[in-house]
């Protein structure tokens, strides 16, 4: 399988820590070739706002806001076109949100960015959580369809809306390209080094199976930022997921 895909980005590494200070630090011990793109999710952005954005470009780094908005269309139309004149590369939204409420951010986005002389972000909707099972949609969401189905169901939905790609586990991603082709991002968190693991992530694959099922990129937090050592973390995983053995 591994080959078929042209795109593969160097791995996004998720900030997800709670102070500037603990940002910078991590950013300053990043500075390694390939650069990785740095994922700003809520955490950072819900104490720090569009700043935060800035202090990660500034030392040089594409950023993926990963914000996952799911609210009425004309909320998440005017939200998006903030984000668009942020200058980020990528962003996030939920496709459970509905046809209507994707094209409505796609368009604000789209709005924003042009609004600021900018190329518009890849907009990426979310399939289901890789912290979501088939337990938890079958007993307590109460979908009926099957976690593949879902996720092959939300892809589709989120390219006939004029989307970029979404975010899958790589576990999926086979049933995905059956809907949507090779041309569509599908950007997976869910990755450990160790399958072995004990932490909320519920679908998860290491980093070379995710270059073996046709990841276009990874999302890695903990194990890079939680290590003693989070260059030679990233290093062993962008190596893992970039290079065949
Ligand atoms: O389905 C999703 C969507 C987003 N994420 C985000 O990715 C990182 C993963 O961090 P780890 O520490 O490697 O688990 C995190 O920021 C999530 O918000 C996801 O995990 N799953």
């Amino acid at each position: 399988m591994g080959g078929t895909i042209l795109k593969r980005l160097t791995p996004f590494v998720a900030l997800d820590v709670a102070t500037k200070e603990d940002a910078v630090a991590l950013l300053d011990q990043l500075t390694v070739t390939p650069k990785p793109f740095i994922k700003v999710g809520m955490e950072l952005f819900y104490h720090f706002g569009p700043e935060i954005v800035k202090t990660v470009q500034d030392r040089g780094f594409d950023v993926f806001l990963d914000l996952k908005l799911y609210d009425i269309p004309n909320t998440v139309k005017r939200a998006m076109t903030a984000i668009g004149r942020l200058g980020v590369a990528f962003t996030t939204i939920h496709a459970a949100g509905g046809s209507e409420m994707l094209k409505a951010g796609k368009a604000g986005l789209d709005a924003g960015a042009q609004a600021a002389g900018l190329p518009a972000p890849k907009l990426l909707a979310i399939t289901q959580l890789t912290s979501i099972d088939e337990t938890i949609l079958r007993d307590e969401q109460h979908v009926a369809l099957s976690l593949i189905e879902s996720v092959q169901n939300y892809a589709h939905l989120a390219a006939q809306c004029g989307l970029d790609g979404v975010i899958c586990s790589a576990q999926e991603l086979s049933a995905i390209r059956q809907v949507v082709g090779d041309d569509f991002w599908c950007i997976t968190p869910g990755i450990r080094p160790e399958i072995n693991h004990d932490d909320d992530q519920k679908r998860v694959v290491t980093p070379a199976q995710a270059r073996e099922l046709g990841s276009n990129g990874i999302v890695v937090g903990r194990p890079i930022t939680q290590n003693a050592d989070p260059a030679a973390a990233y290093q062993a995983i962008q190596r893992a997921f970039m290079e065949a053995n």
